[in-house]
């Protein structure tokens, strides 16, 4: 077994794919309409989906906005540079949440920016220096 995507719902597909693919440099993997269900998918990724898993946006074509609540944690990317990539990520107008720096109760060097849903994606230094 192997995991192949994790699904968010997302309110405004163009932002939400801005961001993935402008501002987190993920690659537009396949986008598919589905006019009966009146939603559209679209994958998002580092790698082939063969290789690496997938984010699946959702984008259902009567909803804005979504209420994330208390139980959605992270989406964690490994990053070579924290710091460098954060001061990227803000000088693109990305909302930098927590600024880098170990974790609170350990070491890993790790960052929070906010998807344009309020979807937080954990941000992990993977190289050391
Ligand atoms: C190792 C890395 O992948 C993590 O996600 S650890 C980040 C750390 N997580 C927690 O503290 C989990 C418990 C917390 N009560 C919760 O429910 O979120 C974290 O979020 N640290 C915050 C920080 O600023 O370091
Ligand atoms: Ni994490």
């Amino acid at each position: 077994m192997r995991i192949l995507h994790t699904m968010l719902r997302v309110g405004n597909l163009e932002k939400s794919l801005d961001f993935y693919c402008n501002v987190l440099n993920m690659k537009l993997l396949r986008q598919k309409d589905y006019p009966g269900g009146k939603f559209t998918l679209a994958f998002v990724g580092y790698r082939d989906e063969s290789e690496e898993a997938a984010i699946e946006l959702t984008y259902n074509w009567d909803t804005d906005h979504y209420d994330i609540g208390t139980g959605y944690g992270h989406i964690a990317l490994g990053v070579d540079d924290i710091y460098a990539t954060c001061d990227r990520i803000k000088a693109q107008g990305g909302k930098v949440t927590r600024e880098p720096g170990p974790m609170k109760h350990g070491s890993t060097v790790i960052a929070f920016v906010e998807d344009p849903n309020g979807y937080k994606i954990e941000l992990i230094q993977t190289k050391t220096a």
